[in-house]
């Protein structure tokens, strides 16, 4: 019997989950190209210890920025090292394939990703948007009457929505996420300490003293850069208050957007919401203090998902599984 695959095509992560088996496959999306040749060099780990560390010949590129696909080649190589490396064809026949791809794709991208997924193996190959596959990954059931509401902070994309009977009635995808975020703390330390920072260290601090909340007692993180008037390597410590102050108005619009999505739905809904709360995924549900803010700008309960990180892997296997049996 053919195995059932579900694939989060993420901007900052591809995830990959077997029927039985659980992720087994979690790798950034990157891929690291010659630039002479153009010639793929390597993918996934590999290529992002190659993040702004490349020599002038080699590029490290992200096929999937901004939560689209802005370099559909490079997806396409990527997507087809990740499902090779599963040995889809050696170990059981072709697989059925679910990938999660962003809510605001265009019609030619859709085809394209499917097309991809058919090429290295996919017997039936199905896409469906991120926000539902997310909320099933987080338990919810969205095919009953009752409506959920899911927030999907990733890497390119915020995604909310509210789903009931299986469908999407509201919806809004942002691009402040993850990068966004990484982006605007490397521009807080550029202003305020005139030390540039790259992606991966703004990144770091983001997981370590990250917070969308100010605190009596920050936390305090020792950061290294390069000094934007001496040009040399220097390092400084950082507070989390500073990271909020640096975090806010983004966080701000994901909540704003959140509320849009909440005003435009019936009233039953809306109360529905407001009993069963919100759910918080993706890897920015991690954020400290993302659930307080959200729930006190908007008066709902709001949860973190158990997997924020592998909902919409596992989302995309469960609804797989729910189609065909
Ligand atoms: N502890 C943490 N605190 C804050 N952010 C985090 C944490 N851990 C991971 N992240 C962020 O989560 C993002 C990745 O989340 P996720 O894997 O859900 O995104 P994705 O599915 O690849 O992206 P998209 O949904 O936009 O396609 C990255 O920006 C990463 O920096």
């Amino acid at each position: 019997m053919a195995k059932e695959i579900g694939i989060d095509l993420g901007t900052a992560n591809v995830l990959v989950f077997v029927e039985n088996e659980g992720i087994v496959l979690n790798e950034p999306s990157v891929v690291a190209v010659d630039t002479k040749t153009d010639k793929v060099l390597a993918v996934g780990k590999e290529a992002y210890q190659m993040v702004g560390r490349t020599p002038g010949n080699i590029r490290a590129v992200r096929p999937l920025k901004d939560g689209v696909i802005s370099d559909f080649d490079m997806t396409e190589a990527m997507l087809s090292y990740f499902i090779g490396k599963l040995n889809v064809k050696g170990i059981f026949s072709r697989p059925n394939i679910m990938v999660a791809a962003p809510t605001n794709i265009t019609e030619i991208e859709r085809k394209a990703i499917i097309q991809a997924a058919e090429k290295v193996g996919g017997a039936k190959v199905y896409l469906e948007y991120e926000p539902k596959v997310a909320a099933i990954g987080a338990g919810l059931d969205i095919f009953s009457p009752i409506a959920s509401m899911v927030i999907d902070m990733g890497g390119g994309t915020s995604d909310i929505a509210v789903l009931s009977l299986g469908d999407i009635v509201s919806a809004r995808s942002i691009r402040v996420a993850g990068d966004k975020l990484n982006a605007d703390i490397a521009n807080y330390i550029k202003r305020h300490h005139n030390l540039q920072v790259g992606e991966r260290t703004a990144e770091q601090i983001k997981i370590t003293i990250g917070t969308a909340l100010h605190s009596e007692e920050p936390a305090e993180m020792n950061v290294r850069g390069r000094d934007m008037h001496e040009g040399m390597p220097r390092s400084i410590e950082i507070n989390a208050n500073e990271i909020e102050e640096a975090l806010h108005d983004s966080l701000h619009q994901i909540v704003a957007a959140a509320h849009e999505v909440l005003s435009e739905i019936q009233p039953e809904l809306a109360s529905d919401i407001i009993d069963r709360g919100i759910v918080l995924t993706g890897g920015g549900a991690l954020l400290k203090g993302m659930d307080t803010l959200i729930s006190t700008e908007l008066g709902v309960p709001v949860f973190i998902a158990d997997h924020p990180l592998d909902n919409v892997a596992r989302g995309a296997g469960e609804l797989l599984e729910h189609m065909h049996h």
